[in-house]
């Protein structure tokens, strides 16, 4: 299912925080959002996922606009993993991960074995289980970070949006979630300040100020010219000589 941005302008007390964003999704890709502090990417996220509306423009989910659907509906297609996502709710870790069900449930459809089983799975895969009858507002950061990313994936979404997903993580539990995420058959949208880390992703999108100014292949768009424009950094891209692929190493700041 492809999630499209037609257009999309949102502004607060006349500042454009978002200023004519164009970009369309390519099912089952790995799409990363890059830009500094500020340049958007949390607004954009949040419109994509229908928590914001924007000023003018539209968001399509498939064939319709996202402003005709039921929340009901859009929430069994997209899922949001919020950068603050930390709980205040005392609620258990395996109730929080079972919320990513509601949008399947009704008066006519409880609870089933498959549900359980499905947050079961999303437990294990996130490394979560073992804390699973904890109350959730007793995790670190991270272990919540975990959790927000189950509670996501038990919503068994087409498109998974993803703020900074692992700013909290340790560096073991950095690559597992994102190995994680990459493996995932869906389309996944994910903004990261680590820009090693969008060398891996299929597609990536640079934001300056509100604005998309670049989409493509890491390889296209991470220039060291792009590096210095839009981050303020002199950097050089290098290959890694045993597979080929790029990486940077950061000199100093311009
Ligand atoms: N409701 C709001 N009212 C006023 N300003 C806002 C509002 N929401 C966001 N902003 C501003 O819009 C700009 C973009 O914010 P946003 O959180 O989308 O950036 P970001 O790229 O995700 O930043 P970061 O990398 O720091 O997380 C920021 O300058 C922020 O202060």
């Amino acid at each position: 299912m492809k999630l499209s941005a037609r257009n999309i302008s949102w502004q607060v007390n006349g500042r454009q925080l978002l200023d004519n964003i164009r970009l369309e999704t390519v099912p089952g890709e790995n799409l990363g959002l890059i830009g500094p502090n500020g340049s958007g990417k949390t607004t954009l996220l949040r419109i994509l996922a229908g928590l914001q509306k924007p000023h003018t423009g539209d968001v399509w989910l498939g064939d319709q606009s996202m402003y005709r659907m039921r929340q009901r509906h859009i929430a069994r297609s997209i899922a949001l993993v919020e950068q603050q996502a930390m709980a205040s709710d005392r609620i258990s870790v395996h109730q929080a991960v079972s919320l990513g069900r509601t949008p399947y449930l009704s008066p006519m459809r409880g609870w089933s074995p498959q549900d359980e089983a499905i947050v079961s799975r999303a437990l294990y895969d996130v490394g979560i289980e073992p804390l699973k009858t904890r109350p959730w507002h007793t995790l670190s950061g991270g272990e919540g970070q975990r959790v927000q990313i189950a509670r996501a994936l038990a919503q068994q979404p087409d498109i998974l949006l993803l703020d900074e997903p692992t700013n909290h993580l340790d560096i073991r539990h950095q690559l597992s979630i994102l190995g994680l995420v990459r493996a995932l058959p869906i389309t996944v949208v994910i903004a990261l300040h680590d820009l090693n880390q969008a060398m891996d992703c299929d597609r990536v999108g640079v934001l300056e100020d509100g604005r998309l100014v670049d989409i493509g292949p890491p390889e296209e768009v991470l220039t060291p010219h792009r590096l210095r424009r839009t981050f303020g950094v002199h950097a050089d891209v290098l290959a890694n000589a045993q597979d080929q692929r790029h990486y940077m190493r950061f000199r100093q700041a311009v």
